[in-house]
């Protein structure tokens, strides 16, 4: 893959609410690269627009749909594909090469569906014929890799703890070997042994196969194990981006000096 992850230029991103469908802007002439097999975690407070440049980003946009997010300008294309020109997600080749962890992943498994059901979702809607056998083994390679026993692989979602089904979610962004993987607040909600040991396991997947990532975090420790870069959002707009230190250091903004702040009393 020589094209890069992400290219975002001038992007505006809004929603449209209300009875009115007024348009709301989340995101405001914001432009970042992420090249492959890099990572940019982004920082920002809450309602700053990480979620909806998240969704953006994985491919979740749309100008018909009731509370999507819309690209409202300037170009966005993630693996070398125009983000614009997407009609419906799930059917596109972004879909299959765009691991998404959304926010509350866990929630969203299918209630109704056994753990390597839920992991093995994506492998029969990129090939409905997919061998059920050779999905088993990828199945039970992905839960491993979380770091999940095999003894998951049947139990249902609600069986498991929020951590290890949070774990289940991140199994299942990967399974498809993505070329991206989003992940929007990973391990939010999650106690703080449990988180280190997912973002462990998820930089270590994340050496091991090379894959570019675009991580939404509100814990500056959290990003600094996952990410060497960071971009930090601020009402729709990015106030500070660059290597963690060299942000934290020179802070352009004074939400960014807020937040170096936070890091040198936490360090
Ligand atoms: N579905 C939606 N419809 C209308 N407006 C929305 C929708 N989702 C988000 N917004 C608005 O877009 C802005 C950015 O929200 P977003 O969820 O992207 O922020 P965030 O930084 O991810 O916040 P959090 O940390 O709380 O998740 C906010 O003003 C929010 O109210």
């Amino acid at each position: 893959m020589t094209e890069p992850a992400v290219r975002a230029r001038d992007l505006t991103l809004r929603y449209r609410s209300g009875v009115a469908r007024r348009p709301v802007a989340a995101v405001t002439g914001l432009s970042l690269d992420i090249a492959p097999g890099e990572t940019l975690a982004v920082i920002g407070d809450a309602g700053s627009g990480k979620s909806t440049l998240a969704r953006a980003i994985a491919g979740y946009t749309s100008r018909s749909v009731d509370r999507g997010v819309e690209i409202a300008g300037g170009s966005l294309e993630v693996l070398g594909i125009d983000v614009r020109r997407l009609r419906r997600h799930g059917d596109d080749e972004l879909a299959l090469r765009v691991g998404y962890v959304p926010q509350d992943a866990g929630t969203v498994l299918d209630p109704h569906l056994t753990v390597g059901e839920n992991v093995a979702v994506p492998l029969f809607q990129r090939d409905k014929a997919f061998p059920k056998k050779r999905a088993g083994g990828i199945v039970a390679e992905a839960i491993d890799a979380m770091h999940l026993t095999l003894a998951t692989i049947p139990k249902y979602p609600h069986e498991l703890s929020r951590g290890q089904r949070q774990r289940v979610a991140i199994a299942r962004a990967l399974v498809l070997d993505p070329d991206l993987l989003v992940a929007d607040e990973a391990t939010a909600g999650i106690d703080a042994t449990v988180r280190g040991t997912i973002l462990s396991h998820l930089a270590e997947v994340q050496r091991r196969r090379g894959f570019a990532a675009f991580i939404v975090s509100s814990e500056i420790g959290e990003v600094r194990r996952l990410s060497r870069r960071l971009a930090v959002l601020h009402r729709g707009t990015i106030v500070g981006m660059g290597s963690i230190d060299d942000v934290l250091d020179d802070p352009s903004h004074p939400y960014v000096d807020r937040l170096a702040q936070l890091a040198r009393a936490r360090a």
